[in-house]
């Protein structure tokens, strides 16, 4: 049996607003595995984005543990988890509009620290691999389509040669084709490249595409169907 690259270990978290307490994660225990992708569905409201911020490092749990090939990511530190293992590509994209696809992609490798490749070929390289075309990647990134900058955020995502990439609805805001075209891209990440790649999504196309759907329901996570 192989060690999951992601664990998630009697994870549990309590958000407290003023005197309220309410507990979106109750001892949530699952492992992940490398070259696999995965769906995270469920209602509006049950926890979705915040077990994603838990396993990405960017929230602390209540209780329990995210372990990252066995060790504990606030052992190993969650800055050097989300720079060197982890990658989120989030809803809003987050890109430096005014910069090219290529300078968004070798700024992220600098900021991480990348060290021993030549980051404007590895830019053009990833750029290249999902698909955009050598004119668009020297463009600012305002003016390329919403699609091409999901797949600009999904490059820059994988620069820092990560093993576990989430994303937190990736094509909610784009047309059919374009959607597809994006959840072809991390299958193939998932099994060409080995990626651990976890979505979270409300569409249902999305899911059928994952190897394995878990539903996040009343503060459990559960494999569906
Ligand atoms: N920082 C926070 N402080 C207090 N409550 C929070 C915080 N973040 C999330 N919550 C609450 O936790 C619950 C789960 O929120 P979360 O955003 O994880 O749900 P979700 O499944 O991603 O929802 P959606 O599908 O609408 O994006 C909600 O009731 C939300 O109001």
């Amino acid at each position: 049996m192989t060690t999951p690259v992601l664990e998630l270990t009697g994870l549990s978290r309590t958000h407290h607003t003023g005197n309220r307490r309410r507990t979106v994660l109750a001892d949530v225990s699952y492992g992940f595995d490398a070259g696999r992708m995965y769906a995270i569905v469920g209602p509006s409201g049950s926890g979705k984005t915040t077990l994603l911020s838990l396993a990405s490092g960017l929230d602390s749990p209540t209780s329990g543990s995210v372990r990252f090939r066995g060790r504990d990511i606030a052992e190993l530190g969650l800055g050097t988890y989300r720079n060197r293992h982890a990658a989120t590509v989030f809803q809003s994209l987050n890109l430096l509009t005014y910069m090219t696809a290529v300078q968004n992609v070798t700024s992220a490798m600098e900021i991480t620290g990348v060290k021993g490749v030549p980051r404007k070929r590895r830019a053009h390289e990833l750029l290249d691999l999902l698909g955009i075309e050598p004119a668009d990647r020297v463009r600012r990134t305002l003016q390329l389509s919403g699609g091409q900058q999901q797949r600009v955020a999904i490059a820059r995502a994988l620069a820092c040669e990560v093993d576990v990439l989430f994303a937190d609805e990736p094509t909610g805001s784009l047309d059919h084709e374009t959607a597809d075209g994006i959840v072809r891209i991390f299958r193939r990440l998932a099994h060409d490249e080995g990626k651990c790649v976890i979505v979270v999504t409300h569409s249902k196309e999305v899911a059928h595409a994952c190897d394995e759907v878990l539903h996040l329901k009343r503060g459990k996570l559960v494999p569906h169907g």
